[in-house]
């Protein structure tokens, strides 16, 4: 089974507070994601207005591969401008809580029914493709979505989105909640996790395992608050873990995630998972000592297969394997009694200049050490 990726980078990932992307920097995501094999990139929400119509024709121009698909409220305006925007799906989202259908919007099931049932009809009559979206599913009743789930497959949904609006799913829930779903309702269903609690992979991860088939994600797991499941990490997750074949552009990643906290203006951290500048650094004596004979005692997967290479750093943590090893690549020579009071200084020049060392430090310690070894003996006093 392939799983596919409809991503959200531009939809949701741009709902992030501050977060404004122009023109320009949607249509080379879109172009990004598109090369990068993404199946549907959610590209934006017609309602807005006719700047973000333009963009999304701008989008679905400029895209060759990938579907584009715009983000619709449940209502026949936001159908009427995802027409003008030339997308040929639209994702329509009703919420399904009683705290987002009474709160939120003051209405009924009934009329969450009834507004549903007449947006897919309108939108399967102009020829658009329909997705239908369930806000808030996670606190929702599961007799209610699956009740009406199964009525609008009959209308001709192409596939349901279940959203964890607030992240409060927990994955070994969630697993047996999505399984009795996809038994009840079969046919294409798509996970939208959000990382409230850091759980957004794992339920993404947890809902394929469940039998869904789509997942909904974002670059770096860009979106609203702590934001949704990065496609980086859901991709190496179903490939490694689950073992399915993902055939996206694994090593377009880094390059997109780069692409995308620039935009964005979000600095990527260094230990973000599969993209971060330092996920495939070893530092331990330990950890060196193991990749040094096998890299897989201390890697997930090669860090090539994202286009990363690998580094072994000096550092506070460091062993002589590592030291011998670095001296050797630096065409550093020292006797192997030395290599003791070379690692004390390691850590003692890692701890004041909190950073790796370069082969220069490592040099000039070396030095320090054969110097005191060959120093005479300072005279006795007195
Ligand atoms: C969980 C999610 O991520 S949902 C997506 C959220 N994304 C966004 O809100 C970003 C883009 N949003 C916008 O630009 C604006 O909110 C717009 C254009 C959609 C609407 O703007 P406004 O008309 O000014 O409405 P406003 O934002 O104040 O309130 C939301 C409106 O949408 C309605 N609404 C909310 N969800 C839905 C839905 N799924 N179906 C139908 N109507 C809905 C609300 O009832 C409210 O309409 P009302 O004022 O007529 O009662
Ligand atoms: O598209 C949907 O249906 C879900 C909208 C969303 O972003 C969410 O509920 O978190």
């Amino acid at each position: 089974m392939e799983v596919r990726f409809c991503d959200t980078t531009l939809r949701d990932g741009e709902q992030t507070p501050g977060v404004a992307f122009t023109a320009e920097e949607k249509v080379a995501i879109a172009v990004a994601l598109d090369a990068a094999g993404v199946h549907q990139i959610e590209a934006g929400i017609p309602a807005m207005g006719p700047g973000e119509i333009e963009v999304l024709r701008r989008v679905v121009g400029a895209v060759e591969r990938a579907g584009v698909v715009a983000w619709c409220r449940a209502d026949q305006r936001d159908l009427d401008a995802a027409v003008a925007s030339g997308v040929s799906a639209v994702h329509v989202t009703i919420p399904a809580s009683d705290l987002h259908l009474r709160v939120k919007l003051g209405k009924t099931r009934a009329w969450a029914r009834e507004r549903i049932t007449a947006c897919v009809r309108d939108a399967t009559d102009r020829g658009l493709l329909v997705s239908v979206g369930f806000e808030d599913a996670s606190r929702a009743d599961d007799a209610f979505v699956t009740d009406l789930a199964g009525e609008l497959r009959g209308l001709g949904v192409t596939r349901f989105r279940w959203a964890d609006t607030v992240g409060v799913a927990n994955p070994i829930a969630l697993h047996t909640r999505l399984r009795a779903l996809v038994e009840a309702v079969p046919g294409p269903w798509e996970i939208h996790a959000h990382d409230d609690f850091g759980l957004a992979t794992a339920n993404t991860i947890a809902a394929v395992q469940a039998g869904f088939t789509w997942v909904s994600t974002t670059v770096t797991g860009l979106g609203e608050r702590a934001g949704n499941a990065p496609i980086e990490e859901v991709a190496m997750a179903l490939r490694h873990l689950l073992e399915l074949p993902v055939e996206l552009d694994t090593a377009a990643f880094r390059p997109l995630a780069r692409l995308v906290a620039g935009a964005a203006r979000r600095p990527l951290p260094a230990g973000k998972a599969v993209v971060g500048d330092e996920v495939f650094d070893h530092e331990s004596g330990i950890h060196v000592h193991g990749v040094l004979r096998a890299p897989a005692t201390y890697e997930p997967f090669d860090p090539a297969e994202v286009g990363a290479s690998r580094r072994l750093v000096l550092g506070k943590h460091s062993g002589r394997a590592a030291v011998r090893h670095l001296m050797d690549r630096h065409g550093i020579d020292a006797p192997d009694e030395d290599l003791e009071p070379i690692v004390g200084l390691v850590r003692a020049h890692a701890t004041t200049h909190k950073q790796p060392l370069s082969g220069d430090d490592l040099r000039a310690l070396v030095r320090r050490v054969a110097t005191g070894r060959t120093a005479p003996p300072t005279a006795p006093r007195g």
